[in-house]
């Protein structure tokens, strides 16, 4: 899909804020990258939708980009139907017909024509979603897209990506917390310092369950346990899953879905 090889990164004299990062997206995965504020998850989100060159290093492939900023521009007049149906166009669609249909989806407050100037930050940030969607891009870019988002929205943030991943396309997207990013990502690189390396490669596996009384978080082989309600979700290596269901019926707890997490 997109392949960065030795990509260094300085911004005009100044020291290297990028330093050799090699990083391959393949087709169908989501790519999240976790790093500290100033660590350079942006920059090197730039350099992969083309906005920025890399100092040294190269970027090889040219998929279709649809690019989420970490700061969407929303300072024009015009409404969000009006500016998704100018990206669009830009973009070169013909079929404008999914704009409504995805920002009734994404619940826009104040409704397609309020300008986007007036919008606030997380209003603002669904039409910098929108119209990354829109284009059906191969490579989905998501900057920092959980932050600022209401809990409404964030599920519907997870279902446009695990769309997007379903019909064979890509998405990369940055978060400073960790369980954002194992919540939503197939593998996971952490960015330190503008250097990037690979969390781990051990694939995991998504374990829903719905009782009480064990302390998850504890259990040999459990990265996260989240409560979901009733209910708590777990992301567990793959080769301590049949250890932790064990655990889980033993002590009386529910089993509702067991799923591959990480490929
Ligand atoms: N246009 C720019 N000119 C000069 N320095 C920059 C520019 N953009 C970013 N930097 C510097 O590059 C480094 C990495 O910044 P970057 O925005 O990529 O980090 P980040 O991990 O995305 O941070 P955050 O989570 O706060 O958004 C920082 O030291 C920042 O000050």
């Amino acid at each position: 899909m997109i392949r960065l090889e030795g990509v260094g990164k300085r911004y005009g004299r100044g020291d290297f804020v990028l330093h050799d990062v090699d990083l391959d997206v393949e087709p169908g995965t989501v790519v999240g990258i976790l790093g500290t504020n100033g660590s350079g998850k942006s920059t090197l989100l730039r350099i992969m939708a083309g906005v920025s060159h890399a100092t040294t290093g190269t970027v090889t492939g040219s998929p279709r980009i649809g690019y989420l900023p970490d700061r969407f521009p929303a300072g024009q007049r015009m409404g969000a139907r009006a500016y998704l149906r100018h990206m669009g166009r830009i973009r070169g669609l013909t079929d404008l017909s999914a704009i409504d249909p995805l920002l009734e989806r994404l619940a826009l407050v104040g409704g397609p024509t309020a300008p986007l100037r007036t919008l606030s930050k997380g209003n603002a940030q669904k039409v910098g979603l929108a119209q990354a969607v829109l284009v059906r891009p191969d490579l989905l870019i998501l900057d920092e897209p959980w932050s600022g988002l209401d809990v409404a929205t964030h599920a519907i943030l997870g279902e446009l990506v695990d769309e997007t991943r379903a019909r064979g396309a890509s998405v990369v997207f940055t978060d400073h917390r960790p369980q954002v990013v194992h919540d939503h990502a197939d593998v996971v690189h952490l960015m330190a310092a503008g250097r990037l390396t690979a969390e781990d490669s051990e694939p995991t596996t998504r374990i829903v369950l719905r009782g009480h009384g064990t302390d998850w978080a504890d259990e040999p082989g459990v990265r996260h346990a989240v409560a979901e309600g009733a209910q708590v979700v777990l992301t567990v290596e793959a080769g301590s899953a049949d250890a932790v269901l064990l655990r889980a019926l033993k002590d009386g707890w529910s089993v509702r879905e067991v799923a591959p997490c990480s490929r």
